[in-house]
C-alpha cells in the first residue's frame, strides 16, 4: 500500500509518519509534534495555569508523561516567550531495582536540557520510612499489600510539595495524561466517592492553605499520543513498571477502560470531559477544610492523609491509617504512580507506534 502524504498543515510536502490515534489523520513527523505541542500550550493558555515569571516545579519521575512534559514546556517556552523557571523535582520513594533507573534517566534528562534538578527521599521527610519498608510493613497485615499505592501516593504528594518549595517553585506541574484522568473518574465512580470526583475534572488545583497551585498541562493527552510524541523526539526515558504496580485495582480499572476504547475510541476523552462538567449538590458537599493539626496542610480531618498514614505507621499498625471509615482514603485517590508503563495497547515505545 502506497504511503499517503501528510494531511496536516505542510500541505503534503512530506510522506505520512502515523495516524494520529486523536483525530484519525494521516501526518508527518513534524506536523504531529507541532500539533501535540500547539495543544498543550491551548491547554496552558485556557485554564491560565502558568503565568510569565511563574517559578515552575515539574514533578520528574523518568517515565515518559513528566519527560514528555518537560521537554514541551521548554520547548514552548524558548519559541513563545512563556518567560517559565523550569525546575525538575524528583521524589525518591525507596524503591529497590525501580526508583534508583528512573532517577538515573532523570538526571541525564536535567543534564541534556540544563534544567536544575532537586531530588526529595521519603527517607528523609518522613522519619526514615521508605517504600520498601513500608511494604513490607503492609505485608503483615492480611489483605493490606494492595494498600502500598495509597501510601505511596499521599507521601509523594507530600514530598512533591516539599521539593517544590525548596526550590522556590511558584507552581507545581505533573505529567498526569488523559488516560491517567479516565481511570481515576473512573475509580472514583466505582468506589461512589462523589467528592474526588466532583474535584478530579478540573485541570489542577488552585493551592489553597499554603500548598502550591498544581496542573496537569497533559490532561487531555492520550498516553498513545504521548509515547509517539516522545518516540519522534527521541526523548530519553525510563519505561520500566513499578514492582508494587501489580497490586493496584487501578489496573483493573485499566483493563476495563481498554475493553471500553476497543467498542468506543473516543470514551478516555469522553470520560474526562463529563468530570469537568460534573458538580455536587449542595447536601453533597464536605464542610470547607481545615488545618491538619500536626503538619499545617490543609486537611478535612483533624490529621491530614500523610499524617495519619505516618502515625499509623510510627504506631506499627497501618490499618488504623488505611482501613475502613477512613473515607477519602481509599486506594489511589488521585491517579499515583504505580502504573504499567506504557499500557497505550503495546510494548512501550515503538511497539505502540502507528507508523506507515
Ligand atoms: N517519583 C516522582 N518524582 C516526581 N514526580 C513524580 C514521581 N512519580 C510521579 N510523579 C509525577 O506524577 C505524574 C504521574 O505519575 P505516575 O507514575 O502516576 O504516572 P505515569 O503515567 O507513569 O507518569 P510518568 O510516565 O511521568 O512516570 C508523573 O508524570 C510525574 O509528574
Amino acid at each position: 500500500m502506497p504511503v499517503p502524504r501528510c494531511s496536516g498543515p505542510c500541505g503534503g510536502v512530506r510522506p505520512a509518519a502515523l495516524r494520529r490515534p486523536r483525530t484519525g489523520g494521516a501526518v508527518c513527523r513534524s506536523c504531529f509534534c507541532n500539533a501535540f505541542e500547539a495543544e498543550v500550550l491551548s491547554t496552558l493558555q485556557t485554564g491560565r495555569l502558568l503565568p510569565p515569571g511563574a517559578v515552575v516545579a515539574v514533578g520528574a519521575s523518568g517515565g515518559k508523561d513528566s519527560t514528555v512534559l518537560a521537554h514541551v514546556l521548554r520547548a514552548l517556552d524558548a519559541r513563545h516567550g512563556l518567560a517559565l523557571d523550569l525546575h525538575l523535582v524528583a521524589v525518591d520513594e525507596g524503591i529497590g531495582g525501580y526508583r534508583d533507573a528512573a532517577l538515573a534517566a532523570v538526571r541525564r534528562q536535567a543534564g541534556r536540557w540544563r534544567l536544575p534538578l532537586t531530588v526529595v527521599a521519603y527517607a528523609d521527610l518522613f522519619g526514615g520510612w521508605t517504600m520498601d519498608e513500608v511494604a513490607r510493613r503492609a505485608a503483615q497485615e492480611p489483605g493490606r499489600a494492595r494498600a502500598c499505592c495509597t501510601f505511596c501516593g499521599v507521601l509523594r504528594r507530600r514530598a512533591l510539595e516539599e521539593g517544590a518549595q525548596r526550590v522556590g517553585a511558584t507552581h507545581i506541574v505533573t505529567g498526569h495524561n488523559a488516560d491517567d484522568m479516565a481511570e481515576t473518574v473512573l475509580m472514583n465512580f466505582l468506589r461512589g466517592d462523589s467528592g474526588r470526583l466532583a474535584r478530579g475534572g478540573t485541570l489542577g488545583s488552585p493551592g489553597e492553605g499554603g500548598a502550591l497551585p498544581r496542573c496537569r498541562p497533559l490532561q487531555f493527552a492520550s498516553q498513545k499520543e504521548i509515547v509517539l510524541y516522545a518516540h519522534f523526539q527521541e526523548l530519553d526515558y525510563f519505561s520500566e513498571e513499578c514492582v508494587y504496580a501489580p497490586e493496584a485495582f487501578r489496573g483493573h480499572v485499566r483493563d476495563l477502560l481498554k475493553a471500553l476504547e476497543a467498542a468506543r475510541p473516543s470514551v478516555v476523552l469522553d470520560l474526562v470531559h463529563s468530570a469537568e462538567r460534573l458538580a455536587l449538590a449542595p447536601a453533597a458537599r464536605p464542610p470547607p477544610p481545615g488545618a491538619c493539626t500536626r503538619c499545617g496542610a490543609l486537611s478535612s480531618r483533624s490529621l491530614c492523609q500523610a499524617c495519619a498514614l505516618l502515625d499509623g505507621l510510627n504506631r506499627g499498625r497501618p490499618r488504623l491509617a488505611i482501613g475502613k471509615g477512613r473515607k477519602g482514603l481509599g486506594e489511589e485517590g488521585e491517579k499515583q504512580s504505580c502504573t504499567s508503563k506504557d499500557s497505550s495497547g503495546g510494548p512501550s515505545r515503538a511497539g505502540a507506534i502507528q507508523a506507515f
